[in-house]
This record gives C-alpha cells, structure tokens and sequence, in this order.
C-alpha cells in the first residue's frame, strides 16, 4: 500500500515539474522575449544618456607621465624595467616601492617603448591590463574569478539557453585577456594565497585551466569551442609585473623565484619639488617663487603631490585667478590635515652614548634611527629598553598577523658581547632607547646598540654622522641583515657620511652612492674605523684609548 503511494507521490511531482519546465520555456518564447526586447531598448537608452555625462578629467589623469622622461627621481629603476621587459626575451617581473612614486606609470611606458622594437614579441596591439590584488574577488570554489578566470555552471545561469541545456560556460579572467601582453598586479602580495598558487600554474603553462563537474567530453549539446577550453585550457601567455609596496621577504619564495626584481625608491624631495612643478605647468598654473620646494614639505610620493597640487588648482579657480602662493599651500595644507612630510637630517657632532642606526619601516622604505644609551653604576643592576613597539600588527585581506619585537633580547647579547670588552654587567643599571617610536626589528639594529653601549660604558664620543646597521653574534661577528639598500638610502638622505653595513652584505654599486659605505665583519674591527674615524678628524687632540677584546690599547 505505502509502495503504492510513494510511486503516485512521485508521479506527481514529476508531473508538476514537467509542467513548471513547459510553462516557463512558452513564456520565454512568447510574449517574455519582446517584453525584454522594449526592456534592453529602455536600459541602453538609459546607458547611452550616461555617458553623455563626463565631468573633467581629473588633474591625476592629465598629469600621468606619457613618456618615461616625464617619470622623475626613477632612473635606475626604469632602466632596470626596459632590460627586463624591451628584449626579445621579455621577463616576469616584480617592482618594489613605496606607494605613489611611479611604479604603474613606469611599467605601462615601459610596455609602450617594447612594442615599437623591432626583436620584441610584443605586438602593437599588445594590452596592459591592470588588476589590483586588494579588491580581487576571491571564493574558493571558483564561481566567480576575475583573476584566473571560473566557469559558470548550469545551476547559476538560471533560465538561460546555456543552463537549460546543461552546459557550464568559462568566463575568461584577467589573465587570458592579458594574453599576448602585459599583466599589472599591483599589490601582488596581498593575493590570497591559493589565487596565488593558481596563477603561478598559469605563469607556467601559459594556459588556464577550467573544470566542471558538468563538463562531459561526451556531452553532444556542448559546442566545440567550449569542448576545446575545457580541453585545452584558454590562452594566457603574457609577462607578469607584479607590483608591491611589500619587503621581498614576505613574498612567496615562488613567486619571487620566477620574476626580475626591481626596485623603485622613495622620492627625494628635489623629485617631488620637479614633479610638482611640472604638474603647474600642465594644468596652466602659475605660482610663486619657491613654491613647488614648500609642496615637497607636505608631500612624499608623486600622488600626494599631484593631489596637492590639483587642490591648489581648485583654490585658485574659485578665487577667479590662475596663479597659486604660499598662503594658498598654507590653506590646502590646514583644509587638509597636511603634516609636514618628515625628513630627517643628522649633524656632525659627535655624541656620547647615542649612536645612529639603520631600519626598515613599512612601506619599504628606510629610514635613520637613534639609539640612545644610558649607564650607571648601581647597586641593583639591571637592564631597561623603552621605545620599542613591542608588537606590530600586519594587516592584510586575509587577516591580521602579529610580528613582535625581539629589541629586548638583542640587548641582551649586546651586554654580553660588551662583557669581552671589560664591562662588567652586575655592576650597572643600563637604559636603552629607541626614541621615535618606531618599529624595532632587534637583531638588525644589534650593531648599532652595541656602539652606543660601548661609548656609554667609554665615554668615546661616536660621530653624529655615522650610522650602521648589522645583527652581531656573541662572538663578535657581525651578521648580515635585510633591507641595507633603502637603509643607505635613508641614511645618504639624512646626510650621513660614512655608514658600515656587514661584509656579507656588500654590493659593488654601493660604491656609487653619495656616502662612505665601510663593510665590516667584527666588532673589534668596527670600533676600530669608528673610533680612528674620529681621531683623523680630530688631527691634533689628544688620543682617546680604544677598549678590545684584549683590554684598553693606546
Ligand atoms: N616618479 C614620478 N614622476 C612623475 N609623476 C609621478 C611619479 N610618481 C607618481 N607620479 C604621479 O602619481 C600618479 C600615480 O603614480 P603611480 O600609480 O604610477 O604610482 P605607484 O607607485 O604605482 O603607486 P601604488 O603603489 O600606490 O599603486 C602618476 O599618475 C603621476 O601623476
């Protein structure tokens, strides 16, 4: 009896199904496909009417460098750009830097200039298409993937021919409609790491792949150019240019194995003052003597000049005049919230117990910092480091990571490598610190607190004008550290002299920068350049005792 029932229970709900199918497919075929008709006439009148509508192009367009002479304070890093990408043999590449300073600008001309060469197997016709990795879209599961490219299937298109007929369709991402050109990431490391993994499959197939539970090859409803991309992957041979404001080290090992890594620097102020001045000029604006050298106080990178300068055009549009001066910056910048960009700036005096250092901040830049230390004797000795931030938080679309400070214990080592040198640790109350703030990776700023350390133990004054970044051992040796290239930088910009990095960390081209770079492989030995340093420049005065690991030599 209840068999009985389930069959006829069954039965109709296969009948009503049959005739829900039947109902919606007349619709379609009847009246539904001319009311859509009136409906997509309506919706492209609508759509042709807005884009009648155009404000101005904003300054940030018209000031887009068109050539790469119009890229300033770049050179090497364009330079480095057209070897990597004007050949015949065009590379993947990453472009590191801190925001704003041209990176986009620079790979986009860069492509321009392959194109016209004759041995380049870019085409004219070659596209750059530009994504930006923080707002891709991303599911696991592919059903929507602008990067890589997803199918969709049946059960998502709804009523469409495609779905009725059960054939799931792939929809092309980024990475095939870059094919035969450019693909512009910017802000490659933040890509979740499975997208990240994908691509690195497409990097090395120059296909990309689609699958489909509904996919069958035996499916005759399927058309065959949808057979062949299921079968045969969609075309995406293009050279990657991924872009980020990220250190290497936190890119994947992957990633970084199969591109070019080049390196954009932060801009000096003598670039941003060039490139706001040039931004004046392209808009028509007239202005003050010394001007665009004040905007280079509030600004940082080309983006923020050019949106100081594009308000500063507006002020003056509604004043009625084509001309700008220091109180219209003065206003923007008050409008604004515009802090004065910081610039740092060391002085020769030699200083006792403070000592310049050398450190990565975010945003790959570098930057100066002062270690200061203070030594007492006391009866209840300790060790004390303030102005360290203890735990940094790292943000990124896939969640919040923490890295924390490991300042304390360098210091640690820094006392015990100082006990060779006759201090004695139980004796004294010790002070370090870091004033400013900012984050401190320990172990890299290890040379630069045993310095301070050893002229607060000594009372031999160190240099204002040196600086020194470098990890030491309890042996003595000095390790090498990440970062040393925008940590010189950061020191020639302050006006640093002469600065020691560790011998492991020497590059020739150092030798072409506009400071001293001194390698050095053990503290014994970088005591002895501090400390003679000085006496050269001191010819004449009396000469102070160097402290070794053998004891105080004259
Ligand atoms: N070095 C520069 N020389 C001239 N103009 C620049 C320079 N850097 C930036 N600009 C101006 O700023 C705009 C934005 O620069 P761009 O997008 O190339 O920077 P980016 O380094 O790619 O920044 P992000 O990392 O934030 O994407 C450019 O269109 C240009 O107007």
């Amino acid at each position: 009896m209840s068999g009985w029932f389930l069959f006829f229970a069954q039965m109709l709900f296969f009948l009503l199904g049959a005739w829900y199918f039947l109902r919606s497919g007349s619709r379609r075929k009847g009246g539904r496909d001319s009311i859509s008709m009136e409906e997509n006439e309506r919706e492209m009148e609508k759509l042709d009417a807005m884009r009648q509508v155009g404000l101005t192009e904003p300054l940030t367009e018209q000031t887009r460098p068109k050539s790469l002479g119009e890229i300033v304070g770049q050179e090497r890093g364009i330079r480095a750009l057209r070897a990597a990408l004007c050949g015949p043999n065009p590379q993947h590449i990453i472009i590191y830097g801190p925001p704003g300073v041209g990176k986009t600008a620079a790979a986009r001309l860069v492509l321009e200039e392959a194109k016209g060469r004759r041995n380049s197997p870019f085409s004219i016709n070659a596209k750059f298409v530009e994504v930006d990795a923080t707002t891709l879209q991303f599911d696991e599961r592919s059903i929507a993937d602008p990067l890589l490219g997803s199918v969709h299937d049946p059960i998502y298109q709804g009523a469409g021919a495609f779905g009725q007929m059960g054939i799931p369709r792939p929809q092309p991402g980024a990475v095939s409609e870059a094919n035969g050109g450019v693909l512009f990431i910017d802000e490659i490391g933040e890509l979740h790491p499975i997208q990240m993994n994908r691509l690195l499959k497409v990097l090395e197939d120059r296909v990309a792949k689609f699958q489909s539970s509904y996919y069958s090859r035996e499916n005759k409803r399927i058309p065959p150019y949808i057979h062949e991309i299921f079968q045969k992957g969609l075309p995406a041979d293009f050279r990657l240019i991924g872009a980020t404001t990220r250190s290497p080290s936190e890119l994947p090992a992957a990633l970084r194995s199969r591109c070019t890594e080049i390196f954009f620097d932060g801009l000096r102020p003598e670039a941003v003052e060039q490139i706001a001045a040039d931004s004046m000029e392209r808009v028509g604006l007239q202005y003050e003597d010394g001007l665009c050298g004040k905007i280079a106080l509030y600004a940082g990178g080309g983006r923020d000049t050019v949106r100081l300068v594009q308000s500063l055009a507006s002020l003056a549009e509604m004043k009625g005049r084509n001309w700008v001066g220091s109180a219209d910056l003065e206003w923007v910048a008050e409008a604004g919230h515009y802090q004065p960009y910081p610039r740092q700036k060391v002085t020769a005096v030699p200083r006792v117990g403070v000592v310049n250092g050398l450190a990565v901040t975010g945003g790959m830049g570098g930057a100066v910092l002062t270690v200061e230390v203070k030594m007492q004797k006391s009866t209840a000795p300790h060790l004390q480091v303030t102005g360290i931030v203890e735990e940094e938080e790292i943000r990124s679309p896939h969640g919040v990571s923490k890295r924390k400070s490991n300042a304390r214990s360098s210091a640690e080592n820094v006392l015990t490598v100082l006990e060779g040198f006759g201090f004695d640790r139980s004796q004294y109350a010790v002070h370090i610190n870091f004033p400013g703030g900012m984050p401190v990776d320990g172990p890299s700023a290890g040379t630069a607190m045993f310095l301070a350390a050893y002229s607060a133990f000594t009372g031999a004054a160190v240099p204002g004008d040196v600086a020194l970044t470098g990890e030491i051992s309890l042996t003595g040796n000095i390790l090498p550290v990440g970062g040393v290239t925008e940590k010189l930088q950061a020191a020639e910009e302050a006006g640093v002299t002469r600065a020691y990095i560790p011998k492991a960390n020497w590059q020739g081209r150092y030798e072409r920068l506009g400071l001293e770079v001194v390698s050095v492989e053990k503290i014994a030995e970088l005591l002895e350049m501090v400390f003679a340093k000085k006496e050269e420049k001191q010819a004449g005065m009396p000469q102070r005792g160097i402290l070794t690991a053998e004891g105080l030599q004259k």
